[in-house]
């Protein structure tokens, strides 16, 4: 069985001006099918920085990276968006829901882009927000749900077309305690049901604790 990620050696550096920052310097790390990394570490560490390079939404990166066993750094734009779109799936702290549609339609889209029939997409749609909650809000649009509903919505949208790869920038870190706590355990057990992996990136020790692994990134490299 092969793992979910395997990073070896990962590096990036920023170049500005005459300042270099190293914010990776040789990352390594191995996620197993169906397991729930939590990645720590402190502000500016390189939390954000690593999921970049796994989620192959920016280049730059040295090292291998490998997901579902394919090398996809050295892959062409084509087959990384592929990939992305096939099997990853992204939950960030603000939702970045479309503001235009409601939340029956933010869950949808992804999967028509992904060539489900129309059917399939409303009826997984349906399924995943009435799990989290939300059979009386499918049709709300974003600016009509609070805040840990709008969440709930990009949690929905994230797994909507059963990535093998959750990658997730502190997801609840803009809800209060108690929603935060709620959401994650939701979260996750979607996660569980459906067999994925996920990285949650949080600077929450309470909430890492939760996963099955937590990893700490400390000058440039995993602990
Ligand atoms: N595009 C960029 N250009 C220059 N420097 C950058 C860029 N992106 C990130 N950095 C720098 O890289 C370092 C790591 O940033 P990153 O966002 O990955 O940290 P983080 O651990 O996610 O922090 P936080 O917990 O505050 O979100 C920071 O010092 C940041 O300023």
């Amino acid at each position: 069985m092969n793992n979910v990620v395997e990073l070896i050696d990962v590096r990036r550096k920023f170049v500005q001006g005459d300042v270099t920052i190293q914010v990776l310097r040789g990352v390594d790390l191995v996620v197993g099918k169906g397991e729930l990394v939590a990645l720590l570490g402190p502000s500016g560490s390189g939390k954000s920085t690593m999921l970049q390079a796994i989620g192959l939404l920016e280049g730059g990166f040295s090292g291998s990276i490998k997901l579902d066993g394919e090398e996809v750094s050295s892959a062409g734009v084509d087959r990384q968006t592929e990939i992305r779109r096939q099997k990853l799936g992204f939950v960030y702290q603000f939702h970045h829901l479309l503001p235009d549609f409601d939340a029956l339609e933010n869950v949808v889209l992804p999967q028509l882009i992904a060539d489900a029939t129309p059917e399939d997409a409303v009826e997984r749609a349906t399924h995943l927000l009435t799990q989290l909650g939300l059979s009386e809000r499918l049709h709300h649009r974003p600016s009509k749900l609070s805040g840990g509903e709008q969440q709930r919505v990009a949690v929905a949208r994230a797994l909507a077309n059963r990535p093998k790869l959750v990658l997730a920038d502190e997801p609840t870190g803009n809800l209060d305690e108690h929603t935060a706590d709620i959401v994650l355990g939701e979260f996750m057990a979607l996660v569980r049901e459906q067999g994925s992996s996920a990285i949650v990136a949080t600077h929450n020790e309470r909430l890492a604790a939760k996963m099955d692994r937590v990893v700490r990134l400390k000058d440039g490299r995993l602990a």
